[in-house]
Protein backbone atom coordinates (compact mmCIF):
# COMPACT_ATOMS: atom_id res chain seq x y z
CA UNK A 1 0.00 0.00 0.00
CA UNK A 2 1.42 3.19 -1.02
CA UNK A 3 0.77 6.66 0.62
CA UNK A 4 1.69 9.71 0.13
CA UNK A 5 4.18 11.27 3.28
CA UNK A 6 4.04 7.91 5.52
CA UNK A 7 3.09 8.92 9.15
CA UNK A 8 4.24 5.35 9.79
CA UNK A 9 8.10 5.02 11.52
CA UNK A 10 8.61 1.52 12.30
CA UNK A 11 11.13 0.64 14.64
CA UNK A 12 13.38 -2.11 13.84
CA UNK A 13 14.57 -3.16 16.80
CA UNK A 14 16.00 -6.90 16.29
CA UNK A 15 19.01 -8.28 17.54
CA UNK A 16 19.67 -10.61 14.76
CA UNK A 17 20.16 -8.55 11.21
CA UNK A 18 18.93 -11.05 9.35
CA UNK A 19 15.38 -11.24 10.54
CA UNK A 20 15.67 -7.11 10.07
CA UNK A 21 16.78 -7.46 6.88
CA UNK A 22 13.90 -10.18 5.50
CA UNK A 23 11.11 -7.28 6.92
CA UNK A 24 12.75 -4.30 5.05
CA UNK A 25 13.05 -6.35 1.84
CA UNK A 26 9.22 -6.58 2.20
CA UNK A 27 8.81 -3.03 3.35
CA UNK A 28 7.93 -0.38 0.69
CA UNK A 29 9.77 3.20 1.69
CA UNK A 30 6.41 4.81 0.31
CA UNK A 31 4.50 2.99 2.96
CA UNK A 32 6.86 3.38 5.45
CA UNK A 33 9.65 5.25 7.08
CA UNK A 34 12.12 3.36 9.63
CA UNK A 35 13.75 3.69 13.29
CA UNK A 36 16.74 2.21 13.77
CA UNK A 37 17.32 2.47 17.56
CA UNK A 38 20.54 1.76 20.22
CA UNK A 39 20.42 -1.96 20.20
CA UNK A 40 20.49 -2.29 16.38
CA UNK A 41 23.05 0.32 15.41
CA UNK A 42 25.31 -0.96 18.75
CA UNK A 43 25.12 -4.55 16.99
CA UNK A 44 25.37 -3.65 13.31
CA UNK A 45 26.70 -0.04 13.30
CA UNK A 46 27.17 2.99 10.20
CA UNK A 47 27.01 0.88 7.44
CA UNK A 48 24.35 -1.14 7.83
CA UNK A 49 22.66 1.95 8.43
CA UNK A 50 23.71 3.13 5.30
CA UNK A 51 22.54 0.18 3.61
CA UNK A 52 18.75 0.75 4.64
CA UNK A 53 18.85 4.20 3.33
CA UNK A 54 20.28 3.11 0.19
CA UNK A 55 17.42 0.97 -0.36
CA UNK A 56 15.29 4.11 -0.55
CA UNK A 57 14.39 4.35 3.12
CA UNK A 58 13.94 7.80 5.25
CA UNK A 59 15.84 6.65 8.58
CA UNK A 60 15.23 8.02 11.72
CA UNK A 61 18.66 7.32 13.86
CA UNK A 62 17.18 6.86 17.62
CA UNK A 63 20.21 7.57 19.41
CA UNK A 64 19.00 9.77 21.79
CA UNK A 65 22.20 11.72 22.39
CA UNK A 66 22.36 13.26 25.78
CA UNK A 67 25.54 14.78 26.88
CA UNK A 68 27.73 18.30 27.18
CA UNK A 69 26.84 20.12 23.78
CA UNK A 70 30.14 19.68 22.00
CA UNK A 71 29.98 15.88 22.45
CA UNK A 72 26.33 16.00 21.04
CA UNK A 73 26.87 18.61 18.34
CA UNK A 74 29.32 16.29 17.28
CA UNK A 75 27.80 13.05 17.36
CA UNK A 76 24.62 15.18 15.06
CA UNK A 77 27.06 15.59 12.36
CA UNK A 78 28.26 12.20 12.46
CA UNK A 79 24.63 11.06 12.36
CA UNK A 80 24.14 13.53 9.61
CA UNK A 81 26.88 12.21 7.21
CA UNK A 82 25.80 8.79 7.27
CA UNK A 83 22.29 10.48 5.58
CA UNK A 84 19.52 9.63 7.79
CA UNK A 85 16.52 11.13 7.35
CA UNK A 86 15.95 12.30 11.33
CA UNK A 87 17.83 12.42 14.51
CA UNK A 88 17.27 12.99 18.20
CA UNK A 89 18.31 14.50 21.32
CA UNK A 90 17.11 14.24 24.65
CA UNK A 91 15.31 17.89 25.70
CA UNK A 92 16.66 17.18 29.45
CA UNK A 93 20.03 18.33 28.31
CA UNK A 94 18.98 21.54 27.88
CA UNK A 95 19.36 25.04 25.26
CA UNK A 96 23.21 25.23 24.95
CA UNK A 97 23.15 21.14 24.12
CA UNK A 98 19.96 21.98 21.68
CA UNK A 99 21.54 24.52 20.28
CA UNK A 100 24.66 23.53 19.61
CA UNK A 101 23.26 20.16 17.60
CA UNK A 102 20.97 22.51 15.63
CA UNK A 103 24.01 24.55 14.92
CA UNK A 104 26.45 21.72 13.99
CA UNK A 105 23.09 20.16 11.54
CA UNK A 106 23.19 23.16 9.98
CA UNK A 107 26.34 23.34 9.44
CA UNK A 108 26.56 20.28 7.22
CA UNK A 109 26.10 20.47 2.81
CA UNK A 110 23.23 18.29 1.54
CA UNK A 111 20.29 17.46 3.15
CA UNK A 112 20.12 17.90 6.42
CA UNK A 113 18.04 15.60 9.04
CA UNK A 114 15.35 16.49 10.79
CA UNK A 115 16.20 17.15 14.52
CA UNK A 116 13.83 16.34 17.66
CA UNK A 117 14.06 15.93 21.31
CA UNK A 118 12.73 13.43 23.96
CA UNK A 119 10.75 14.83 26.10
CA UNK A 120 9.33 12.35 28.43
CA UNK A 121 9.75 8.70 27.68
CA UNK A 122 6.28 6.98 26.50
CA UNK A 123 7.53 4.37 29.39
CA UNK A 124 7.03 7.02 31.84
CA UNK A 125 4.15 6.88 33.96
CA UNK A 126 3.80 9.94 36.37
CA UNK A 127 4.93 7.74 39.58
CA UNK A 128 8.14 7.27 37.34
CA UNK A 129 8.74 10.78 36.70
CA UNK A 130 7.70 12.01 40.02
CA UNK A 131 10.43 9.93 41.32
CA UNK A 132 13.43 11.68 39.43
CA UNK A 133 11.34 15.02 38.75
CA UNK A 134 9.26 15.89 42.14
CA UNK A 135 5.94 17.05 41.77
CA UNK A 136 5.49 18.03 38.13
CA UNK A 137 2.80 17.01 36.14
CA UNK A 138 3.80 15.06 32.83
CA UNK A 139 1.75 17.42 30.81
CA UNK A 140 3.17 20.46 31.56
CA UNK A 141 7.08 18.89 31.81
CA UNK A 142 6.18 17.87 28.15
CA UNK A 143 5.18 21.43 27.11
CA UNK A 144 7.86 23.20 29.06
CA UNK A 145 10.28 20.87 26.72
CA UNK A 146 8.47 21.07 23.61
CA UNK A 147 8.74 24.88 23.87
CA UNK A 148 11.95 24.77 24.75
CA UNK A 149 12.81 22.66 21.94
CA UNK A 150 11.07 25.07 19.42
CA UNK A 151 12.79 27.84 20.82
CA UNK A 152 15.66 26.25 19.89
CA UNK A 153 15.37 26.06 16.23
CA UNK A 154 14.87 21.84 16.78
CA UNK A 155 11.91 20.90 13.77
CA UNK A 156 10.13 19.19 16.81
CA UNK A 157 9.85 16.41 19.85
CA UNK A 158 9.37 12.81 20.44
CA UNK A 159 6.34 12.44 23.02
CA UNK A 160 3.35 10.64 23.37
CA UNK A 161 0.11 11.29 21.73
CA UNK A 162 -1.71 11.51 24.66
CA UNK A 163 -0.02 14.85 24.98
CA UNK A 164 -0.42 15.33 21.75
CA UNK A 165 -3.82 17.45 21.18
CA UNK A 166 -3.04 19.96 24.42
CA UNK A 167 0.47 20.81 22.49
CA UNK A 168 -0.95 21.77 19.16
CA UNK A 169 -2.52 24.42 20.55
CA UNK A 170 0.47 25.40 21.50
CA UNK A 171 3.67 25.06 19.23
CA UNK A 172 3.82 26.41 15.52
CA UNK A 173 1.54 23.78 12.98
CA UNK A 174 4.61 22.24 11.36
CA UNK A 175 7.28 21.65 14.81
CA UNK A 176 7.04 17.82 14.21
CA UNK A 177 5.62 15.76 17.41
CA UNK A 178 6.79 12.20 17.06
CA UNK A 179 5.04 9.48 19.02
CA UNK A 180 5.57 6.57 19.95
CA UNK A 181 3.70 4.34 22.50
CA UNK A 182 1.31 3.80 19.62
CA UNK A 183 -0.66 0.75 20.31
CA UNK A 184 -3.64 -0.72 17.72
CA UNK A 185 -6.94 -1.71 19.80
CA UNK A 186 -6.38 -4.86 21.41
CA UNK A 187 -2.40 -4.88 21.33
CA UNK A 188 -0.01 -5.55 23.83
CA UNK A 189 1.15 -2.57 25.85
CA UNK A 190 4.54 -4.07 26.90
CA UNK A 191 6.67 -1.30 28.82
CA UNK A 192 5.04 1.61 27.37
CA UNK A 193 2.68 3.24 29.84
CA UNK A 194 1.36 6.54 27.84
CA UNK A 195 -0.29 4.86 24.97
CA UNK A 196 -2.70 5.96 21.69
CA UNK A 197 -4.24 4.35 18.80
CA UNK A 198 -3.69 5.46 15.36
CA UNK A 199 -6.55 6.95 14.76
CA UNK A 200 -6.59 8.73 18.57
CA UNK A 201 -3.26 9.80 17.93
CA UNK A 202 -4.08 11.43 13.75
CA UNK A 203 -6.98 13.35 15.41
CA UNK A 204 -4.52 14.80 18.04
CA UNK A 205 -2.77 15.60 15.32
CA UNK A 206 0.44 13.81 15.51
CA UNK A 207 3.18 14.20 12.59
CA UNK A 208 4.70 10.95 12.73
CA UNK A 209 3.80 7.85 14.54
CA UNK A 210 6.42 5.54 15.64
CA UNK A 211 5.48 1.87 16.12
CA UNK A 212 7.61 -1.32 16.84
CA UNK A 213 6.56 -4.46 18.23
CA UNK A 214 2.55 -4.28 17.11
CA UNK A 215 3.83 -4.37 13.67
CA UNK A 216 7.64 -6.17 14.13
CA UNK A 217 6.70 -8.81 16.54
CA UNK A 218 3.16 -9.23 15.06
CA UNK A 219 2.48 -13.00 12.74
CA UNK A 220 2.12 -10.57 9.61
CA UNK A 221 4.07 -7.73 9.88
CA UNK A 222 3.09 -6.48 6.61
CA UNK A 223 -0.73 -6.81 7.18
CA UNK A 224 -0.30 -5.13 10.48
CA UNK A 225 1.27 -2.42 8.56
CA UNK A 226 -1.36 -2.11 6.15
CA UNK A 227 -4.02 -1.89 8.51
CA UNK A 228 -2.39 0.96 10.50
CA UNK A 229 -1.70 2.69 7.13
CA UNK A 230 -5.40 1.83 6.10
CA UNK A 231 -6.87 3.81 9.51
CA UNK A 232 -4.46 6.70 9.01
CA UNK A 233 -6.16 6.59 5.18
CA UNK A 234 -9.73 6.59 6.85
CA UNK A 235 -8.86 9.05 9.12
CA UNK A 236 -7.18 11.62 6.32
CA UNK A 237 -10.26 11.29 4.24
O1 LIG B 1 12.73 8.14 20.79
C1 LIG B 1 11.99 7.15 20.62
O2 LIG B 1 11.82 6.68 19.50
C2 LIG B 1 11.21 6.67 21.77
C3 LIG B 1 10.91 7.62 22.73
C4 LIG B 1 9.97 7.32 23.73
O3 LIG B 1 9.60 8.17 24.56
N1 LIG B 1 9.43 6.07 23.74
C5 LIG B 1 9.76 5.10 22.84
O4 LIG B 1 9.20 4.00 22.93
N2 LIG B 1 10.71 5.37 21.88
C6 LIG B 1 11.12 4.32 20.93
O5 LIG B 1 9.99 3.93 20.15
C7 LIG B 1 9.98 2.53 19.93
C8 LIG B 1 8.66 1.99 20.43
O6 LIG B 1 8.60 0.63 20.15
P1 LIG B 1 7.32 -0.26 20.50
O7 LIG B 1 7.00 -0.04 21.94
O8 LIG B 1 7.79 -1.65 20.21
O9 LIG B 1 6.21 0.20 19.59
C9 LIG B 1 11.20 1.95 20.62
O10 LIG B 1 12.19 1.76 19.63
C10 LIG B 1 11.63 3.03 21.60
O11 LIG B 1 13.04 3.09 21.74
Amino acid sequence: MKIRDAKVIVALDFDDVTLANDLIAKLDPNACRLKIGKEMFTYFGPEWVKQVIEMGFDVFLDLKFHDIPNTVAKACKAAASLGVWMVNVHASGGEVMMKAAKEALDSVSGRRPLLTAVTVLTSMDQEQLDAVMGNTPIQEQVKKLALLAQNCGLDGIVCSAQEAKALRTLVDPNFALVTPGIRPEGSDKGDQKRIATPKTAMADGVSYLVIGRPITQSDSPLDSLDAINQSIIDYLR
